[in-house]
């Protein structure tokens, strides 16, 4: 694939994007040089050849980068400031992230435009709800759905690797839309952080169907957001970006999204659990957690009405399955394909269940802030009331500080045994964090343990679970690795350190 600087030009003059060219030392508005091709996009000057354009961007961004590779015989950059290097040309445009968003669609032949581009957001069950939907879907278009989620990513619809970032750079997600496309992929799945509208990674992308599933506050930090309302903001974005939106009515401050969602004009369907005003609403079936109703408050148009099956527990996974649904009916499934995908999902990490030799139940999820936390002892309480809880739990070093205030609370209400323990540290004291979660559980009744070694506070809650009881080791669902002092050391896996331990028991 390739763009000429001539494409390149037009693009960045028409969206106003364009400051100035910079050649032999002086400044231009029109393209100073013969039109040329350019072959290849890098934000990385480890990564380039001469007919690269290289992308200046970042917090992190170095001059010295740029000389390096002009050094190494890069011709053309692009940035937001000119430099004083031997470049043939350099290209300087007032917003780098939105001009690097626009010229990868463009060098990438715009590939959106030949796949069902499906994007969630939400704080949480983004990746529950991409699940379902991407089994649903390989139902429906025999496995030509790709999919982006924080976990793994797949561009055939078949084989999995980790992802980076929640939402690629753009640079990356055009790359890998068009590898999806030549892998004859007619769908694809992505999560879209709040962060990806921040830095503008999905700048220009518009998505067939957006999905917003709820809001709570997270992710507010130095490299994160600033306030919850940036946060919220950043992610309402993608309303104006869909062709169609499924809202979840009991999202807080629903209204502010409804009203937007209507102001411009976008077509969508309203689910919930209790609000017998959106389209469609779920309960759980009388004579099982796994199975659920899906109603119509009106007209049926979508024909979903009828019940379905989960191997997810936990009543946000029917909300994740409903919205999952919906946005599958909108994207052509039939009833079949989502009744059989809804039933076949399962979900790396998120409500992965096991059964102690003593007939106890054990669930590993990724529950890492408030709200999830609350929602999974919540769910474990009321269906397990006879037996207490035990919940391994740590939280994380340099980044989410108010979460350990906000597990103590959780933790003071719901569980019973609280073993705290490490879940990437960073540069902090394992021991340290697990005190401020502990100085924030404001309930003498609940006993308290600080193991730092993970792996010792999984075996330790497994050897004194009751056969009535439930453990919940929450966290980092599948993580094989633990971020320790900038390093990510090995580590066994929340699931694999319970599923051994359970095996030792047993012998
Ligand atoms: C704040 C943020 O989002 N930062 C991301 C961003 O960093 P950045 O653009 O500021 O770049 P940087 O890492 O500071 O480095 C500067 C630039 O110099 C380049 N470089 C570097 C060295 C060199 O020799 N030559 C060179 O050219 C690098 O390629 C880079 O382009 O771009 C980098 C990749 O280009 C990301 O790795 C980085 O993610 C950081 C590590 C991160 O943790 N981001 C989180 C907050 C994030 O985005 N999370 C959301 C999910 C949130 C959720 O769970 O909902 C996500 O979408 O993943
Ligand atoms: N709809 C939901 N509402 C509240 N909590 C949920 C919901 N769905 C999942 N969870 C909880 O959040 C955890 C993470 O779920 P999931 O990975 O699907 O969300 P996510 O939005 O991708 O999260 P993250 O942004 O942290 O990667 C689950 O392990 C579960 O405990």
């Amino acid at each position: 694939m390739t763009l000429t600087l001539n494409k390149i030009d037009d693009l960045l003059k028409k969206e106003d994007l364009l400051k100035e060219y910079v050649y032999q030392n002086n400044w231009y508005y029109n393209l100073p040089i013969a039109n040329t091709e350019i072959k290849e996009l890098s934000y990385d000057s480890r990564n380039v050849t001469a007919d690269t354009l290289f992308f200046c961007k970042g917090l992190n961004f170095k001059e010295e980068y740029l000389e390096k590779a002009v050094d190494a015989g890069l011709k053309f950059y692009i940035s937001e400031n000119p430099y004083e290097v031997n470049s043939k040309l350099g290209i300087i445009v007032t917003d780098i992230r939105k001009a690097m968003a626009l010229i990868s669609m463009h060098f990438y032949e715009l590939p959106q435009e030949k796949l069902t581009v499906i994007g969630f957001t939400g704080t949480k069950g983004k990746t529950t709800a991409a699940y379902f939907t991407k089994f649903i879907l390989d139902e429906a278009t025999n496995n030509k759905t790709a999919m982006l989620s924080t976990m793994n990513t797949t561009l055939d619809g078949v084989n999995y690797f980790k992802s980076a970032l929640t939402t690629p750079e753009s640079l990356d997600l055009y790359k890998m839309m068009a590898e999806a496309v030549s892998n004859g992929m007619s769908h694809l799945i992505m999560e879209v952080s709040s962060q990806a509208y921040k830095l503008n990674r999905v700048y220009g992308l518009t998505f067939d169907v957006g999905i917003f599933l709820n809001i709570s506050p997270d992710h507010i930090g130095p490299i994160e957001h600033p306030t919850f309302d940036d946060y919220y903001y950043c992610k309402r974005r993608l309303i104006e970006n869909s062709k169609r939106m499924v809202l979840n009515t009991d999202t807080k401050d629903y209204p502010l999204l409804k009203e937007l969602t209507e102001s411009k004009n976008i077509p969508y369907y309203a689910y919930s659990s209790t609000d017998k005003q959106a389209d469609y609403t779920w309960e759980t079936a009388v004579d099982s957690l796994l199975e659920f109703n899906v109603q119509s408050t009106h007209e049926d148009s979508l024909d979903i009405n009828g019940r379905y099956k989960i191997k997810l527990m936990g009543d946000f996974n029917k909300d994740n399955a409903l919205a999952s649904l919906i946005t599958t009916k909108i994207a052509g499934a039939s009833k079949e394909a989502a009744e059989k995908g809804l039933a076949e999902t399962l979900v790396p990490g998120r409500m992965e269940h096991l059964t102690h030799p003593n007939g106890a139940n054990i669930f590993v999820d990724y529950a890492h802030n408030y709200s999830s936390l609350k929602n999974l002892l919540s769910f474990a309480k009321s269906a397990h009331p006879d037996g207490k809880i035990i919940t391994v739990i740590g939280s994380t070093g340099d980044k989410g500080v108010s979460r350990r205030a906000d597990f103590g609370k959780v933790l003071a209400e719901l569980t019973d045994v609280a073993i705290l323990t490490a879940d990437d540290p960073g540069s902090e004291n394992p021991k340290d964090i697990a005190m401020e979660i502990s100085s924030a559980i404001d309930n003498k009744d609940i006993e308290q343990l600080i193991i730092v070694d993970r792996v010792e506070a999984i075996q330790k809650a497994l050897s004194i679970v009751g056969e009535k009881d439930s453990v919940i080791i929450a966290g980092k669902g599948q993580d094989k690795y633990q971020k320790i002092k900038g390093v990510d050391t090995p580590y066994l896996g929340d699931y694999s350190v319970a599923e051994n331990y359970i095996e030792t028991l047993k012998n």
